[in-house]
């Protein structure tokens, strides 16, 4: 009886324990986001341009300014990732993949991603065969579906993003509105929500997940809904080595996970690969499919929203576009340095968006002095690319797209600009850049060619974001209307 009695004692007092850190947990995420917009930049003029600050029971060092964060991330002790909850949860709670690893695992597995897409053409004109088929499949899909009315622009971009990663990885593509694609993008969405929103919570207070019936995590953190979306992702990366197993052909490697198998030759009893490079592959293959497609479409998302508030930017992109590329065919890499505002606006967009406001937190894997402060080991870093890619004294318009910004006075390109890190810097610079900057030239140019974006009728669209989450700057849902230009 009395043990029956003190467990519910306990019990309520831990629910009162949830309900008082829940309570306070908009606070937390929109502190974090507020001390970035405007403590910082006060604690920098009155300490420097290194601030620390504490997020729950982390600790964080905020690094403000943009030759400093250079320098950071070049560091080969600040390159770690700290042991938050949901790095950890999207590693299944081992080591995998490259995101979230550091130390040797990270290493093997980012040189081996980048060998692999590469040598199938990242950067290279070999992929643009394949991204153009899909922009061209995207704008016909859109104009059967969105033309001359008010449209959500939808899991359509994911698809065919995820198309462009995916033939990579596993030789596989899916046709728009494809009922197996479309609840992976949901599932995609789903993670993202609960990694941004709730789970940042057990993040900055990591002791919760010890305390925490499991129930109560569930009940209010979703970590069960997390990771059944997790589960059917892997579900789905297992199922596709399975088939390439079955097929290998040694003398004519596919893609990526082909290219895994032949590495690693070892099997278990089953003839399955071995428990380890399993679980590195199905988590290259996770965060490849995270990573590059929600960034990318959200930023192609971006460019239309923008472009629809800012028609006159639109319509030199178009005009330019118009110049150069012949309406009977698409626009293509060639065309690129001839295309020169249409590039600088696409730079723009990512400036203006910074998709990744804070890039992805990196922490100190040994105790570092780093210009004269001491940076213990795990100390969290945090760097303000959104300051930087908006700072006042530095970009002529910060809030505003202004192409501009990347044109020299003669109009020339000038895409290596100061203050402008949309792909992180240093050694874990975004591992997809070259690819997702081939996609999002090559779908834009498609995209502009094609339609005329113009708000609804009586709508003023604004460039909102949800304050609450912690990672992605994602735009808020909305529609625009494409009326058809050739
Ligand atoms: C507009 C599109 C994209 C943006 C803005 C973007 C941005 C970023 C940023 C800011 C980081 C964090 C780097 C750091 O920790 O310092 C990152 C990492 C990463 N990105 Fe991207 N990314 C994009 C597209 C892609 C694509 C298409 C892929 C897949 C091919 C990809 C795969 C990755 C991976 C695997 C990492 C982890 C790198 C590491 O930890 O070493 N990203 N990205």
């Amino acid at each position: 009886m009395i043990g029956a009695g003190s467990d519910t004692v306990h019990s309520m007092r831990m629910l009162k324990w949830v309900a008082y850190l829940l309570a306070r947990y908009p606070e937390y995420a929109t502190r974090m986001q507020q001390q970035i917009d405007a403590v910082v930049p006060r604690d920098r003029m009155l300490y420097g341009n290194v601030v620390t600050t504490k997020w729950g029971a982390r600790t964080f060092v905020v690094f403000a300014d943009y030759d400093l964060i250079k320098k950071a991330f070049q560091h080969p002790d600040l390159q770690g990732r700290p042991d938050f909850f949901s790095f950890k949860l999207m590693q299944k709670f081992g080591r995998r993949g490259v995101g979230f690893t550091d130390g040797a695992v990270w290493s093997e597995n980012r040189r081996f991603v980048l060998r692999q897409l590469r040598s199938l053409g990242m950067g290279k004109t070999v992929l643009e065969e394949s991204i153009q088929k899909e922009a061209s499949l995207l704008v016909g899909h859109l104009e059967r579906t969105c033309l001359d009315k008010p449209a959500v622009m939808d899991c359509a971009i994911n698809t065919s993003v995820v198309n462009v990663i995916w033939q990579m990885f596993a030789s596989t593509r899916y046709e728009v509105g494809d009922s197996e694609i479309t609840k992976y993008c949901e599932d995609v969405n789903v993670l993202f929500d609960i990694i941004q929103k709730r789970l940042f919570f057990l993040d900055i207070f990591p002791v919760l997940t010890n305390v925490l019936p499991k129930f109560i995590l569930n009940m209010f953190v979703d970590v069960k809904l997390a990771e059944r979306c997790l589960e059917n992702l892997t579900k789905m990366s297992e199922d596709k080595i399975r088939e390439h197993l079955a097929s290998l052909d040694p003398g004519n490697p596919r893609d990526v996970i082909d290219h895994y198998l032949l590495e690693k030759p070892d099997r278990d009893p089953t003839g399955y690969l071995k428990e380890y490079d399993a679980d590195q592959l199905y988590g290259m293959m996770i965060e490849n499919f995270l990573g590059g497609s929600e960034t990318t479409s959200s930023t192609l998302r971006w460019m239309i929203l923008l472009l629809s508030i800012y028609p006159d930017v639109q319509a030199k992109a178009q005009r330019c576009l118009d110049e150069v590329v012949p309406l009977t065919r698409l626009p293509c890499l060639a065309d690129k340095s001839r295309l020169e505002y249409v590039d600088a606006m696409l730079l723009d967009v990512l400036r203006l968006s910074s998709l990744v406001p804070t890039s992805l937190i990196h922490s100190a894997t040994a105790d570092v002095v780093f210009e004269g402060y001491n940076i213990p080991k795990g100390t969290c870093l945090l760097v303000c690319s959104e300051l930087c890619q908006k700072k006042k004294s530095f970009w002529q318009k910060p809030d505003h797209l202004y192409p501009e910004h990347f044109l020299d006075e003669n109009g020339k390109l000038d895409g290596k600009k100061e203050n402008f890190l949309p792909f992180s810097i240093g050694r874990r610079q975004c591992l997809g850049e070259s690819l997702a900057r081939m996609e999002l030239f090559l779908f834009a140019t498609a995209i502009l060619q094609r339609f005329k974006i113009e708000a609804p009728e009586g709508v003023t669209l604004q460039p909102k974001t949800d304050p609450f989450s912690t990672i992605l700057n994602l735009p808020d849902k909305f529609e625009v209307v494409l009326r058809k230009r050739i």
